[in-house]
């Protein structure tokens, strides 16, 4: 049996006569930590709203375990394991961590609309909450309102609600942008740590960050697949290179 949890087959999205993503045929292996890396522009998050139903392909198709789930609605999806965090926070900013993740957790549960009217009923829920928490190193604060958070911390919250989703592919969308240098490699290394069973899928630009937490990568430029390998053979590849350095030229 192959050991693919996540794979596309020819798959190209076009907007009017522009085309985003062009013919491509990505293979993620189950816990891999995979980076979808490439230049603005590139495709990166077409192909993510592609993999997650947030946008239909204009052809081919997506398998997650092997079953053909390019039909298959976003909430589907996710229920099926495949979970994304987005670029932007979309966090409540009133709310603790705690309560956050609690939410998050009571709502995969089928409780979520009446949690709050008895809330000591769901002891059990809080619990697993801070357990959660405190794999994310957010533990010490998870009493604190999020929007005095800082931010990496914020980022790692937005983890931390995907993951209570029990995700088996975790999509991850420029998880350390706006983070400040010294935070970015703690949000990486608690990502990379998370059980081998969650398959993760990163896009980010950092460099450094891509080469300490890949175990593959795929370079996409405007829309194709340009290079793929491990973290060796794309740090080695000129072509890759000169992408880069054309780009920051
Ligand atoms: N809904 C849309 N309508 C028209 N064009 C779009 C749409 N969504 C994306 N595009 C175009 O598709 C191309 C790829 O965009 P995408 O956001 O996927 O790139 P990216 O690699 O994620 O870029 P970045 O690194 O800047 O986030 C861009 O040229 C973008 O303008």
């Amino acid at each position: 049996m192959s050991d693919l949890v996540l794979e596309t087959r020819g798959l190209k999205r076009n907007f009017g006569a522009f085309v985003a993503t062009n013919d491509v045929s990505l293979k993620v292996e189950r816990g891999a930590r995979h980076a979808l890396i490439g230049p603005n522009g590139a495709g990166k998050t077409t192909l993510i709203n592609l993999l997650t139903g947030v946008i239909p392909p204009s052809e081919g198709q997506v398998f997650l375990e092997g079953d053909d789930i390019t039909s298959l609605a976003s909430f589907k999806r996710v229920k099926r394991g495949l979970t994304r965090t987005f670029q932007i926070n979309q966090l409540f900013n009133g709310f603790t961590p705690l309560e956050t993740v609690t939410l998050a957790i009571a709502e995969r549960n089928g409780i979520g609309h009446n949690l709050w009217s008895s809330i000591a009923g769901y002891g059990q829920i809080v619990e697993e909450a801070a357990e959660l928490l405190a794999r994310f190193g957010l533990a010490s604060i998870m009493g604190e309102r999020t929007v005095i958070l800082p931010y990496g911390k914020q980022r790692l919250l937005e983890i931390a609600l995907a993951f209570a989703s029990k995700p088996r592919v975790l999509l991850l969308d420029e998880p350390a942008a706006g983070v400040p240098e010294d935070e970015r490699h703690e949000v990486l290394s608690i990502v990379s740590d998370l059980p081998k069973d969650v398959t993760v899928l990163l896009i980010e630009h950092d460099m450094d960050l891509v080469f300490s937490f890949a175990s593959r990568i795929s370079v996409l430029v405007a829309g194709a697949v340009f290079a793929e390998g491990s973290v060796s053979e794309i740090s080695a590849d000129a072509r890759v290179k000169a992408v880069y350095l054309g780009e920051n030229a």
